[in-house]
Parts: structure tokens; C-alpha cells; sequence
């Protein structure tokens, strides 16, 4: 474990982001289960990524990596019938290769790292109750054996606990004889990563009807082979658009404003406290702006509040963030997480069950400061220092390999000053 000490310093320049984690799983799955060979271009490499990676290799599909590239044919995926996938420390990779995976009857076992073995697969294991597939898993580690094949029919899944079930199953029921239909329970929420699943599909010929809450799945579809390139991940320049509104020059060269992606909300919530946006030819940027409080729901988009709570914390008033519930079964517990980041560097807040509320400050103080294992806590922190008056020390940044590796090379880059201890 090494810590890193940030000095406070603004940052300034042009930076691509890594291009969209999301969109790479989603990718990824939908080549190798086709036919034939898919190439996907644009892809940056994560931890997350690999897991994705080796989980369908670990099925049979052949996956080659030229660069950026990838080569994905998905002719014998499907091929091996006792596999074992590592997932790492992937939500994604976890919950859309469970239902993936038992296409058709196999032995599986999956494991992890990290938290992952403490985050929710209840809604999983009330399928295989139903359906009859043997299961044997551990308490918080990731050391799940399931055996078994999953059969079309009607699921009824919750739509509060993770979206991922939801797209794990968009994933494998077209491949299943007979229709499927899958009716969520209750109000969706990271909506945007079902679209994001239902439009990749669609690129790859799969064809799903949905009407609110509930999505109509034609049985013994074929996925077709097709060629995709990744746009940037918003999540990932949620960083950079608040260091910008919070008085850095970051221009991000890589996004597309008409994404798909749900964590475009980064620029319409910087908007709402008072931010502006600006287009320039080298790409896009928030221009430092005076803010203003908000109240804002995190429940559409869980990932990016960390950050965006940097900005209320640097904003005039007291900002709510409510709905935000979810944040605690990710990497951390992103909610108590980023509440005792927030205090220990002078900020005033309040954790409540499913809120934060936060009240402005205009500086940050220097503070020792815990990473959790988790990107998000990482990159958040390092945005604070740029508006901090000491130096933040935090306890270990390699978890930023599990999305963004060269987060603190593109970090130093920008003029950010750090020393790795
Ligand atoms: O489908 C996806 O790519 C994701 C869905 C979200 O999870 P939840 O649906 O659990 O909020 C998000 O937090 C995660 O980082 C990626
Ligand atoms: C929560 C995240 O990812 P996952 O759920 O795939 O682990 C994330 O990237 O912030």
C-alpha cells in the first residue's frame, strides 16, 4: 500500500478521458456472444475491463487485444461447461455474467476481490431458488459455485437495489427458447444504464419491447456481429468538469454531447448551481464560476455524486443530496464515505439514511484521508486538493486501477503535484 501526498495546486490543460467502462462491458458481451468477429475499437484498459475480458474468454469466445483493439469472436463462446470467472472487484462484470453464464447448463464459479462478495446478489439468488439451480456461496467474500441452467419465463426483479441484475438478464433471455418478460418492482433507478444495455443490443440485433417498467424478451434471438468504437466515459470527466467549475482550466477532448450515458447529468447539475459550459475546439470545459447550492436526486446517477459533492461543498448555501441510498453498496459506503472526507477537511455535513446534506465552505483543509479501495473516493479527493490549503495525504490511489490507472499520470500532467510515499 502507498500513500500519496497531493499539494494543493490548480490544474490546467486538455485531457481525453478514458473512454466509457459501460459501454466497454456492454460491448464486450454482445461481440462475444455473437457469431463471427466484432471489432471494438477505443477501448481503455481497467481493471473492470479485464475482468470483462476473461469472463468470456473463460466461456470460449476468442478475444485478441491489438492496442485499443479488440477482436472479439464469439463462434465458441458457450463451448466450455466448467468455468471459473474472476470478476475482480466488477459489479458490472459479476451481475451480467451470472444470468450470461448459465445460457445453458454449466458448473460456474465465480469469484472477486475487494467488496464485491458484500454487494447485493439476493435477486439472483431468488431466481435460482425458483428455478431450481444449485447455488453455494460464502458470506462477504466473492466465492460463489452455481450449477445449472437458466430457463425463459417471467422475473420479477426490484428496480432499487442495482439496474445490473436488470441487464444481465437483457443480456441472456434472447438467447433462451421461449419469451421472456421481466417486470421490475419497483421505480427504476440508474434508468440510463438500462438504455445504455437496450441500445447496445440493438446495434448488435437484438430486438427487446418495453413499456415502463416491464420489457417483452422474443426467446431464440441471434446476436449479429458488429463493429462499435467507445465514446468517453462521463463518469470519469464528472472529474474534471467540477475541477473546472471549481476554479480549474480543464478542457476534456473527448466527449460526446449527445451521449447516452446517464452521468452527462455532471454538466447539467454543474448548470443548475450556476456553472457554465464551453465548447472550444480542443473539446469541452466548465468554466470556474461562482456556486450555488442545489438539491438534487443521486438516485440516476449514483457514480458521479462523490465528485459532484465536492462542488456543493464549495458552493454558496446548503445543498442536499437525497436518494442516495444505493451509494452505500458500492465499492464503499460512498455515502459515510464521502461525508467523513468532507468533514475531515473542515466541511460541515450531515449523513442521513438515503441523504447528505452539505453546507458550503470556500477552502478545503489539508487532512489524512482514507481512499477506501474505491476510484471514485480517490479522484474525488484528488479534485479537492486543487482547493485545499494544505496537503491531502491519501492512504492508497492504486484503487483507481479498477477504471482510470492513469488517472494520477493525467493528474500530473494537468500540473497536479503529488509524491508517492
Ligand atoms: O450498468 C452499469 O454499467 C452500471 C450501473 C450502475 O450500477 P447500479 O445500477 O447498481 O446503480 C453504476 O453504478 C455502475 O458503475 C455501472
Ligand atoms: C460502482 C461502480 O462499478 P461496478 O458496480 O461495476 O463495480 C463504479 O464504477 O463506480
Amino acid at each position: 500500500m502507498h500513500s500519496l501526498t497531493i499539494h494543493p495546486a490548480r490544474l490546467q490543460g486538455v485531457i481525453n478521458v478514458p473512454t466509457s467502462k459501460s459501454l466497454a462491458h456492454r460491448a464486450i458481451i454482445c461481440a462475444a456472444l455473437a457469431k463471427g468477429e466484432s471489432v471494438i475499437t477505443n477501448i481503455s484498459m481497467s481493471k473492470d475491463i479485464e475482468a470483462t475480458i476473461g469472463a468470456m474468454r473463460a466461456l470460449g469466445a476468442t478475444i485478441i487485444t491489438q492496442g485499443t483493439t479488440l477482436y472479439i469472436n464469439g463462434n465458441d463462446t458457450f463451448k466450455e461447461d466448467h468455468v471459473t470467472i474472476n470478476c475482480n472487484e466488477s459489479g458490472s462484470t459479476l451481475r451480467f455474467m451470472v444470468p450470461v453464464a448459465l445460457r445453458n447448463k454449466r458448473q460456474v464459479h465465480f469469484t472477486g476481490g475487494g467488496k464485491l462478495g458484500q454487494r447485493p446478489l439476493d435477486v439472483f439468488y431468488d431466481i435460482f431458488d425458483k428455478q431450481g439451480i444449485a447455488y453455494k456461496h460464502k458470506e462477504g467474500v466473492l466465492d460463489l459455485f452455481i450449477e445449472g441452467q437458466l430457463t425463459s419465463g417471467t422475473f420479477a426483479v426490484p428496480g432499487d437495489i442495482s439496474s445490473q441484475f436488470i441487464t444481465g438478464l437483457l443480456f441472456v433471455l434472447p438467447l433462451l427458447e421461449g419469451d421472456s418478460k421481466i417486470v421490475v418492482t419497483s421505480p427504476l433507478q440508474s434508468k440510463a444504464y438500462i438504455d445504455l444495455t437496450l441500445d447496445m443490443l440493438e446495434r448488435f440485433g437484438i430486438v427487446i419491447d418495453h413499456e415502463d417498467q416491464v420489457f417483452h424478451i422474443r426467446g431464440s434471438q441471434q446476436y449479429k456481429a458488429h463493429d462499435y468504437e467507445v465514446e468517453g466515459d462521463f463518469s470519469q470527466a464528472a472529474n474534471f468538469l467540477v475541477a473546472g467549475a471549481i476554479g480549474n482550466d480543464v478542457t476534456i477532448g473527448n466527449l460526446n454531447l449527445d451521449s447516452k450515458q446517464g452521468d452527462r447529468a455532471a454538466i447539467t447539475l454543474l448548470e443548475k448551481m450556476g456553472a457554465q459550459m464551453k465548447e472550444t475546439p480542443a473539446g469541452i470545459k466548465m468554466m470556474p464560476s461562482p456556486l450555488q447550492c442545489i438539491s438534487l436526486d443521486a438516485s440516476q446517477c449514483p457514480d458521479i455524486i462523490p465528485v459532484i459533492a465536492v462542488a456543493c461543498a464549495l458552493a454558496q448555501g446548503t445543498s442536499q443530496i437525497m436518494n442516495a441510498k444505493r451509494l452505500r453498496i458500492k465499492e464503499c459506503d460512498r455515502l459515510a464515505a464521502t461525508v467523513e472526507v468532507l468533514k475531515a477537511c473542515g466541511v460541515d455535513v450531515i449523513e442521513l439514511e438515503d441523504a447528505m446534506i452539505i453546507r458550503g465552505t470556500d477552502l478545503f483543509r489539508g487532512a489524512r484521508l482514507q481512499t477506501y479501495n474505491d476510484h471514485r473516493m480517490a479522484m474525488m479527493e484528488a479534485i479537492m486538493a486543487t482547493r485545499s490549503v494544505g496537503d491531502l495525504i491519501l492512504d492508497d490511489a492504486s484503487c483507481v486501477a479498477k477504471s482510470y490507472p492513469n488517472f494520477f499520470e493525467h493528474y500530473a500532467l494537468l500540473g497536479g503535484s503529488c509524491d508517492e510515499c
